[in-house]
């Protein structure tokens, strides 16, 4: 590549910053060319139109066929974001078309969200020792892990795709049936269908064999008592949500939902059952965004073979905020992160029956990033 013509969502966090001239390596005659757009409106003419060489994408921008069949230009594809569920791999490795994901970035920010809505909710349990189930134990569940260790909490793990270890230690039906909280952290997966397992021909699990897709149904919600919590900062689609509703109307579970099934739009009946809802922003610090964007940013200038020469550091902002000091002063978190702030705005746009697409988005676009605290 040469001139460089980049395509973004201009949800991402500091694209001028990483994306330029200096930092990609290009000299006084090569140009980088960076066209920031909504997410939702980067489509196929649009590609047609600008032909770039690289696209720069976040969660809401579906890729595969459908937006690259007759585009002969992009060699590579990052998404600031750990879910690559909108990202048909596939397709872009039979197109030889480079791709990179942010996996791990906002990896405390999620699992931060997490412990302040169960603290939040329940707040005697920072004192006790209570049950933390986690379903998913990767890069967000093990980190959730970490911190509910250090509060001195029992965790149940589930992760049928991971070894058998101190926190991926349960069943399914025991981490549901047994926790006082249970949170999910998978990815949102489909079963493959036989023809192309046949053809991966890998012998492994992989989680194909275990998909996510309404994991939490009515049969399964039945497995957990009425007084478990149930969290979702994962995707909106493991849960079923008609069986989530009449699960509530049974139970009057306490449900913290950050996704939606069908996300951007919420019902406002669902709305008015859950303890807690927000935007779709667990991910959404300072921290988060911009590790997304540096490991993006890494990935193509490896694939362009230039050194990297931008780092988040330089443009973090000082923070004053330690794990350790609010371990000893809890009544300090709800400063720290008043989650019920992000709740009351998602509220606050329901008309007619729902939060619609475009106010979901808008609050997300407008979203003040949190800061992570530092361990
Ligand atoms: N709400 C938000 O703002 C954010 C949501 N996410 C979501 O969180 C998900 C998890 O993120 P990470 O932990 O970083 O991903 P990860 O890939 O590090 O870990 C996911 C884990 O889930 C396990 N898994 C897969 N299928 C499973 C099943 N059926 N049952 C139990 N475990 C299963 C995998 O083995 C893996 O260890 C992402 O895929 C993304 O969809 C990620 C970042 C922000
Ligand atoms: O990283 C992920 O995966 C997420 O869910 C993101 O935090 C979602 O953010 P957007 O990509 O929708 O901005």
């Amino acid at each position: 590549m040469k001139n460089i013509t980049i395509v973004a969502d201009s949800n991402i966090a500091s694209l001028d910053e990483f994306f330029n001239g200096a930092t990609l390596g290009q000299t006084s005659e090569h140009s980088v060319n960076i066209v920031t757009v909504a997410g939702r409106d980067i489509n196929a003419q649009l590609l047609a139109d600008l032909q770039p060489d690289v696209l720069l994408i976040r969660s809401v921008t579906p890729v595969g066929a459908a937006l690259l069949a007759d585009n002969e230009s992009v060699q590579f594809v990052g998404s600031a974001t750990i879910g690559t569920d909108h990202v048909d791999q596939d397709y872009l490795t039979a197109r030889n078309i480079t791709f990179a994901n942010a996996a791990g970035c906002s990896k405390h920010s999620v699992a931060q969200y997490v412990l302040t809505a169960i603290l939040t909710l329940r707040p005697p349990y920072w004192q006790q020792s209570i049950t933390l189930g986690i379903i998913g134990l990767g890069n967000i569940g093990s980190t959730l892990a970490y911190y509910a260790n250090d509060l001195g909490w029992q965790v149940l793990g589930y992760d049928p795709l991971l070894p058998a270890s101190n926190i991926n230690n349960a069943s399914l039906e025991q981490v549901l049936s047994k926790s006082d909280v249970v949170s999910l952290h998978v990815p949102l997966t489909d079963k493959k269908s036989t023809d192309n397992k046949r053809a991966d021909a890998k012998g492994a699990s992989d989680s194909n064999d275990y998909p996510t897709r309404h994991l939490i149904n009515a049969k399964t919600l039945a497995m957990m008592p009425a007084q478990t919590m149930l969290i979702n900062s994962a995707r909106g689609p493991v849960i079923h949500a008609n069986d989530l509703e009449a699960d509530i109307a049974r139970t009057e579970r306490q449900v913290v939902l950050d996704v939606f099934e069908h996300e951007p739009q919420v019902s406002e009946h669902l709305l008015s059952k859950l303890a807690i809802a927000t935007p779709h922003i667990a991910g959404y610090t300072v921290e988060g965004k911009l590790r997304g964007t540096q490991i993006i940013y890494d990935a193509l200038c490896e694939t362009l073979a230039v050194t990297p020469a931008q780092s988040m550091q330089a443009l973090l902002p000082l923070n004053t905020f330690l794990w350790t000091e609010l371990k000893t002063h809890p009544e300090r978190l709800v400063t720290f992160y008043d989650i019920q702030q992000d709740d009351a705005a998602l509220r606050s746009k329901a008309v007619d029956g729902q939060v619609r697409g475009a106010d979901f988005d808008k609050l997300r676009r407008d979203y003040r990033l949190r800061r992570e605290w530092q361990r």
